[in-house]
C-alpha cells in the first residue's frame, strides 16, 4: 500500500493520519477509529469521522473504501483528492440517497462494489438516471387523456344521477343542494372505483409487461398520480395496496430471500438505532442476481417519480437514483424514530431525499407480527401505523418522522428514495 495522508475534519476537530511506509487496510482503519477517539465498537462516529475526508493517493483510497465495507462505508462522506500523479480526482458519497449535494469538484467517479457510488464523468447526470424527454412527454400526455376521460366519465355519472334524483324529488326540494350532493356523492364513488382500478393497472404495469419493455412500470404508473400526489399533499404519505399480486408477491419475497445473505447491517446497528440488515442494487443487477421480480419493482421508483412530476403540484421535481435499498429486519428488529431527510437552520437539505417508497414483501403479515412502519405528522403529533403486508406500497415525505417498530419475525421490503433535482 503507498503512503498516504487522511485529513479528517469532523465537526471542530480536524487531524491527519499519516501511514508512511507499507501498512494494511485494517490498520488504516484501525488509525482512522483511533484518532477520531473512538473504539472500533462505536464506528458511528468513525463514520463521522469520514464525513470528511481528504486521501491523497486515489489507489489508495479505494483500498480503505474496500476495507470499510463492512462498516458500510457506503454511509460514510469520503472525499478523495488524487494524488497529481493520479488519474483523476475522485469523489464518492455516501450512498442512500445523499448524491445531490456531492463537492462540485467531482469528476471521475467510479463504481466500487458494495453499494458505493461514484461517477466517471463530471456531474451527477448518469447516476441519477432522469428520465429521456420522449419517455416524459408520452407519460405526460397518457396521464392529461386519463384525466380528462375521468372527467367526462364523472360528468355523464352526475348527470344521469341527478336526472334521476330531481324526477323524484320532493316538490319544492332545491335543485342547487340536491346537485351538490350528488356530485360529491359519484365524486366519493368514482375515487374509490378510480383507486381499486388504478391499483390493478399498477400491478400490471409492473407483472405484465415485458420486462425492459418502455410499457414497464413508468406508463402505469401514471395512472395512479393524482391520487399519490392528492395524498401526498394532503398528509404527506399515501399508501398503494396491490401492487403485486399474490403470485407475485411470493416471488419478489422468495427473490428477497434469496438476496438475504448479502445483506449487511448499518452502521446504526451499533448504537441499537436501526437493527436491519441491508443491501444496495440496481434493477440490472437485481435481475442479473436471478431477482426478475424485484427488478421489475426496482424500475417502478422512475415511474412513481415521473408520475409526480406530470402531476405538477409536488414541490419539487423529483429524480431517481440508481439504486434500491433491500432490507431485512429479523425477529426483536427495529428502527427508532428519525427522518430521512432534515432542513438546517440555513434551510439547506441535509441530502437530496424528496420522498421516501416503500414495497413490503411479507406473506401473510398479521398485525400481531409487528414492525409495523409509524409516521408522524409534520406537528409530529399524529401517527399512522402501517403493517407491511406484501404487495403494499407506502410513499412518504422523506422530511417526516418515522419509526419501524419490532418486528417479530423476518420482515423485508424494498426502499427506494425519490431525489429532489436541485
Ligand atoms: O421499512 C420501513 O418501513 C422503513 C424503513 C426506514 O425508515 C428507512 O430505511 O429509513
Ligand atoms: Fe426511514
Amino acid at each position: 500500500m503507498a503512503p498516504f495522508a487522511l485529513d479528517v475534519r469532523y465537526g471542530p476537530r480536524k487531524f491527519r493520519i499519516a501511514c508512511r511506509g507499507p501498512t494494511t487496510v485494517a490498520r488504516a482503519r484501525r488509525a482512522v477509529c483511533r484518532r477520531a477517539r473512538v473504539e472500533a465498537a462505536t464506528l458511528r462516529t468513525a463514520e463521522r469521522a469520514l464525513d470528511d475526508a481528504e486521501v491523497l493517493d486515489g489507489e489508495t483510497m479505494l483500498e480503505l473504501v474496500e476495507a470499510l465495507q463492512p462498516y458500510r462505508v457506503a454511509y460514510a462522506l469520503v472525499f478523495v483528492r488524487a494524488a497529481p500523479d493520479a488519474s483523476a480526482t475522485v469523489v464518492g458519497r455516501r450512498l442512500q440517497g445523499d448524491l445531490v449535494r456531492a463537492a462540485p469538484a467531482a469528476d471521475n467517479w467510479v463504481q466500487v462494489d458494495g453499494g458505493f457510488m461514484m461517477l466517471e464523468k463530471p456531474g451527477l447526470g448518469r447516476l441519477l438516471e432522469p428520465l429521456a424527454a420522449d419517455e416524459f412527454a408520452a407519460a405526460s400526455a397518457a396521464a392529461d387523456a386519463q384525466t380528462a376521460a375521468t372527467r367526462r366519465e364523472t360528468e355523464v355519472l352526475v348527470e344521469r344521477a341527478c336526472a334521476a334524483a330531481l324526477a323524484t324529488a320532493a316538490p319544492g326540494a332545491d335543485e342547487g343542494t340536491l346537485r351538490a350532493r350528488i356530485r360529491a356523492d359519484v365524486l366519493r364513488r368514482t375515487a374509490a372505483a378510480e383507486m381499486t382500478r388504478t391499483h390493478h393497472l399498477a400491478s400490471r404495469a409492473i407483472v405484465g409487461a415485458p420486462a425492459g419493455s418502455s410499457a414497464c412500470a413508468e406508463a402505469d404508473a401514471f395512472v395512479v398520480s393524482s391520487r399519490l400526489v392528492d395524498g401526498l399533499l394532503a398528509k404527506g404519505y399515501v399508501v398503494v395496496e396491490d401492487v403485486l399480486d399474490a403470485d407475485t408477491a411470493r416471488a419478489a419475497r422468495q427473490e428477497a430471500e434469496s438476496l438475504g445473505i448479502q445483506l449487511k447491517p448499518t452502521l446504526q446497528a451499533l448504537t441499537g438505532t436501526r437493527s436491519d440488515r441491508v443491501g444496495w442494487f440496481g434493477a440490472d443487477e437485481l435481475a442479473a442476481n436471478g431477482c426478475p421480480t424485484l427488478a421489475r419493482l426496482a424500475r417502478l421508483q422512475r415511474g412513481v417519480a415521473a408520475a409526480i412530476n406530470a402531476d405538477g403540484r409536488w414541490r419539487e421535481t423529483l429524480t431517481v437514483p440508481a439504486s434500491s435499498m433491500l432490507s431485512c429486519y429479523g425477529a426483536g428488529g427495529r428502527y427508532r424514530k428519525h427522518t430521512d431527510n432534515s432542513r438546517g437552520a440555513d434551510g439547506v437539505c441535509g441530502n437530496a431525499r424528496a420522498l421516501t417508497c416503500i414495497c413490503y414483501l411479507n406473506l401473510d403479515w398479521a398485525a400481531e407480527d409487528g414492525g409495523a412502519l409509524r409516521i408522524y405528522d409534520e406537528s409530529g403529533g399524529d401517527t399512522v401505523e402501517i403493517t407491511p403486508a406484501a404487495g403494499r406500497v407506502v410513499v412518504f415525505d422523506s422530511f417526516l418522522e418515522h419509526e419501524v417498530l419490532e418486528a417479530r419475525r423476518d420482515r423485508y421490503a424494498l426502499t427506494f428514495w425519490i431525489f429532489a433535482e436541485r
